[in-house]
């Protein structure tokens, strides 16, 4: 979004918002190119909302609703604009904020006191699950064991499920989330970049930042600079996108260990990966149909933390090693190990 600052530079002087035509004009939205003040742009932001809530009809009148609140700036819009909503269209639901402490010293006990205050301004009921109640694990922990290049991988498995588990126990038919544009425009472009069309569909997952995410975070914002609507375009690419009926969807199941959701049977991730898998037996483990988070742990738990951490070309030494250190064996047969990105 384009602030009035630049706009003014440009124009030479400050402009009357174009909707209530009375306040100086704050900003000027790329979705419409208008330039409104800050009133307006609530109004009409809170107005959208609404409307693609009841278009889509997202929620029934008494449904429980859990709202995932990091304590980020999109949560804490989020939990702020549908606990409005709620109050002023009468939608009947019950919301609660549900925040995953994933332990990380300094970062998420900071940002759980903007969810606590938000817990108070929005009268929300807030439940709080910790990996450490939840895995036997905190992200300091982990990040300890496995060094700072794949925490990434644990840590967005982990929250997904946290967010599951925190959901089951606050008993809500629905968890929402809260991505901005700029997020929902990278997803696009990366699943497009690896060519994930699958991932494109359902736009899965909450993403952790890494490099290749920065880097496709640069690029659009180039591309906002010399076209505003560029954002939004690649979104509404990405909804547009139609599957050729050959693409493999991933199929959600139920893992046999944890109970909770699983979109890729960990007995497929070894077949797919040349993993030896004797009737669902792989790596010595009764796998058949264990989600990620459970293979992580299990890796965490046996000090094999690399075991489901897949890699696109070739497995590493130190996975090799790992994998027949569990068998005592070569049940690694060492051919290519895909990505496993759930
Ligand atoms: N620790 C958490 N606890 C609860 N919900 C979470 C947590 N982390 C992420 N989420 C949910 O997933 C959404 C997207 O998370 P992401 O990590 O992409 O952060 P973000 O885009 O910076 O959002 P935010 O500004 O809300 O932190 C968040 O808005 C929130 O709804």
């Amino acid at each position: 979004m384009e602030t009035m600052e630049r706009g003014k530079a440009k124009s030479g002087g400050a402009r009357q918002c174009s909707i209530c035509k009375q306040a100086r004009a704050a900003l000027k939205r790329p979705k419409t190119l208008e330039q409104i003040c800050r009133e307006c742009f609530y109004s009409v932001f809170e107005e959208e909302v609404h409307r693609v809530i009841v278009e889509n009809q997202l929620f029934r009148p008494g449904e429980r609703v859990a709202i995932g609140a990091s304590g980020g700036k999109d949560s804490t819009v989020l939990a702020y604009v549908l606990s409005e909503l709620n109050r002023r269209h009468n939608y009947g639901l019950d919301l609660f904020l549900l925040s995953v402490d994933e332990g990380i010293t300094g970062y998420r006990d900071d940002s759980l006191e903007t969810v606590k205050r938000n817990e108070i301004q929005y009268g929300l009921p807030l439940k709080v699950v910790s990996y450490k109640d939840l895995y036997g694990w905190t992200m300091d922990e982990i990040v300890k064991m496995i060094g700072l290049k794949n925490n990434c991988t644990f840590c967005g498995v982990f929250r997904r499920q946290a967010l599951d588990r925190g959901a089951a126990m606050l008993k809500v038919e629905k968890l929402v989330t809260g991505h901005n544009a700029d997020d929902i425009a990278e997803t696009v472009l990366l699943n497009i970049l690896r060519g994930d069309i699958a991932r494109l569909v359902i736009l899965a997952g909450i993403y952790s930042p890494n490099a290749y995410r920065g880097f496709a975070r640069e690029f659009i914002k180039d591309l906002e600079r010399i076209r505003p609507r560029a954002i939004l375009d690649i979104i509404k690419s990405g909804e547009n996108f139609r599957i050729s009926t050959f693409t493999k969807m991933p199929e959600q199941g139920t893992c046999e260990r944890c109970g909770y959701i699983s979109s890729q049977p960990f007995s497929e991730f070894c077949l797919h990966n040349d993993l030896r898998m004797v009737s669902g037996v792989c790596l010595g483990l009764d796998v058949q149909k264990w989600c990620k988070a459970c293979v992580l742990l299990e890796g965490l738990n046996r000090g094999l933390p690399k075991l489901g951490i897949g890699r696109s070309r070739g497995i590493d030494n130190h996975s090799k090693k790992e994998t027949k250190h569990m068998n005592g064996q070569n049940d690694v047969q060492g051919k290519p190990c895909g990505t496993l990105d759930f």
